[in-house]
């Protein structure tokens, strides 16, 4: 019996969302929690005839408690998104308390769960997260995962833009560092299997990544951010950690966790100087099993990057770890 929760489900990820998980073979129960909507959109999605039983609950009530309780995966994509001329750290105001409330409800009803923040700036909300869930004396960094699927799933389609490559999702390419412009570190040259990145593209390739996000923003003209391949690469997370989960072996996703909690992540910890990083991480039972050390393997064009990412990420961490420490009056 697996339940998942959808924390943010009548949103513009969390609708897509929870219509993928609905559909998943993994999952027996699914709950929907939003401040809005919820039982709209479980009332829709329960007329699907896949295995999973679906319920949705708001606020009132104590929905949040019942949504949470039994849970065995949390998706989080609660929260505002962008409009055009704004960063994801100008979301952190709204945000940040957003997510420390839904992190409390779930150190109190389900701390053993999986827990996967897409909530923007995960840079800081996942520090957050950890944060508020230490203080609980709940914190398992092997099931703390800040989902930056999307910005592999846009490498993966960038690059087959250029390699020809009919499916982009056959080639594997490490993304890491954190998740906003220049702290999104594509790794071309460890790509599996290799490809050529003509020189004069290389630029253009690396920032399309890092700023991927900016062009949906554009396009959607103040209709908000990146909805449905986040939905897309969500699930893809989701699913992945469930199959894990499920005993198979050698799964291996790029996600952003707390590296002195997870097997491997001591030694990128020490490198980087930051305790929160994007690495790929093998997946399993226990969560993040074992986090790999690529940085070495980086090229000179990829180590300036990574650079100018260890910049600019520790103060998106200090300021989600000093949230909770000294919370705003
Ligand atoms: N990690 C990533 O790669 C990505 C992250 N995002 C982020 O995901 C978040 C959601 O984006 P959208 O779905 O487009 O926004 P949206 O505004 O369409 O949906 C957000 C939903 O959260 C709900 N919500 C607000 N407060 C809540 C609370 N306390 N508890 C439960 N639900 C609550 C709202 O009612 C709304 O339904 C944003 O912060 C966005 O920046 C977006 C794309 C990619
Ligand atoms: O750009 C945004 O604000 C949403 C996001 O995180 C992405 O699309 O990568």
């Amino acid at each position: 019996m697996v339940k998942a929760v959808v924390a943010g489900a009548a949103g513009g990820i969390g609708q897509p969302l929870s219509l993928l998980l609905k559909a998943s073979p993994y999952i027996d129960h699914l709950s929907l929690y939003d401040v809005v909507n919820t039982p709209g959109v479980a009332t829709d999605l329960s007329h699907i005839s896949s295995v999973a039983k679906i319920d949705g609950f708001l606020p009132k009530d104590d929905g949040l408690k019942k949504a949470l309780t039994g849970a065995d995966i949390v998706v989080i994509p609660a929260g505002i998104p962008r409009k055009p001329g704004m960063t994801r750290d100008d979301l952190f105001k709204i945000n940040a308390g957003i997510v420390k409330g839904l992190i409390e409800g779930i150190a109190e009803t389900c701390p053993d769960a999986y827990i996967l923040v897409i909530s923007n700036p995960v840079n800081s909300t996942v520090p957050i997260a950890a944060e508020v869930l230490k203080k609980a004396g709940k914190f398992n960094p092997q099931k703390l995962f800040g989902v930056t699927t999307l910005d592999v799933v846009r490498a993966e389609t960038f690059v087959a833009e250029i390699s020809g490559e009919k499916d982009p999702a056959k080639t594997v390419i490490p993304v890491i560092g954190g998740h906003s412009g220049e702290t999104i570190v594509p790794l071309f040259s460890l790509a599996k299997p290799s490809v050529k990145i003509p020189e004069d593209k290389l630029d253009a390739l690396t920032k399309r990544v890092q700023f991927g996000g900016d062009e949906v923003v554009a396009a959607k003209d103040g209709a908000g951010s990146a909805t449905l391949s986040m939905a897309y690469a969500g699930f893809r997370f989701a699913e992945k950690l469930l199959k894990a989960a499920k005993g198979e072996s050698g799964i291996v996703e790029p996600t952003f966790v707390y590296l002195p909690g997870v097997p491997g992540g001591d030694a990128i910890a020490k490198e980087t100087g930051l305790e929160y990083f994007s690495v790929p991480v093998e997946l399993g039972k226990k969560g993040a099993e074992k986090a790999h050390n690529i940085i070495g393997q980086a090229n000179e064009y990829e180590k300036k990057l990574l650079k100018a990412c260890y910049e600019g990420l520790g103060g998106n961490i200090s300021k989600g770890v000093e949230f909770v420490a000294n919370p705003p009056k």
